[in-house]
Parts: C-alpha cells; structure tokens; sequence
C-alpha cells in the first residue's frame, strides 16, 4: 500500500488541509486551514506550495510545503513523511518551523516557534 499525498488531512490539532499534485517531479500546492490561532484575527484558509520526492517512489516519500498565511505576516514551513501504519492508514508525520513577524531586531529571538503535527487522511 503507498502512501499518496495528494486529497484532503486532518491533523492532531484539527486543522485541515486539501493538497493537488502540480506535476510529474512532485511540486504540489494546496490550501490549509488552521484550526488554532496565535491571534485575534479571524482564521481565513492559506496557500500551500510544496515538494516531495519524485512520484514514481510515492511509497513512504519526504516532502516539504509553506504555508503563507493570509491572516498574519508568518511564513510557516512543514516537513514530514507520509507513512502506511500497521492497521493500513496513511499518517503523515511532520514538523513545522513558524517565522511570525516581529518589529524590531532586537525581538528576533522569540520569531521562531517550532512544533510538530501527525495527519491523517479525511
Ligand atoms: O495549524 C496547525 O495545525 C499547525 C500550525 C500552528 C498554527 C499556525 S502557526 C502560524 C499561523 C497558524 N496559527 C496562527 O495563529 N498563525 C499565525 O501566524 O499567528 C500569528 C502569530 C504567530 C505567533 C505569534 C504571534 C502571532
């Protein structure tokens, strides 16, 4: 059984994403929604573009997407791996490097928030 990126994931943190493959070396877009936010704003649905491993090895293949938010001036990067776990279900496990957008330089060190996320196919 492979592993096939491309239709619709649900995370552990509920947020979705719908993702379609671009073309035959594996670059694919997308669109998420988080379902957790950092901010005040209202939540609004973000482009994804991304890439992983060519096609013709879909099986267990790496891949990497940006998501750039539309509520906010973060930039979040994913990387991950899609998996088939023993009861058959494809699990993408990843983690994400969030840049939120600061004022000054001086408040650099507190840009970055990591964190990690398992999805599964809705
Ligand atoms: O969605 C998932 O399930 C995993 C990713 C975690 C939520 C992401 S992090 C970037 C974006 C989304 N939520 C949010 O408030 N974001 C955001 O950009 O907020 C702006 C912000 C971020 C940090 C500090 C202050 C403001």
């Amino acid at each position: 059984k492979k592993c096939y990126l491309t239709g619709r994931w649900v995370n552990d943190l509920g947020s979705t994403m719908t993702i379609k493959i671009l073309n035959a070396n594996g670059d694919f877009s997308g669109i998420y929604n988080t379902s957790v936010s950092a901010t005040t704003k209202e939540i609004i649905p973000s482009p994804l573009l991304g890439s992983q491993h060519p096609p013709n090895r879909w099986n267990q293949s790496t891949f990497g997407f940006t998501i750039h938010w539309s509520f906010s001036d973060s930039i979040t990067v994913f990387t991950g791996q899609c998996f088939v776990n023993d009861d058959g279900k494809e699990i993408l496990k990843t983690m994400w490097l969030l840049r939120s957008c600061v004022d000054k330089i001086q408040d650099d060190w507190k840009a970055i928030l990591v964190g990690y996320n398992e999805f599964e196919h809705l």
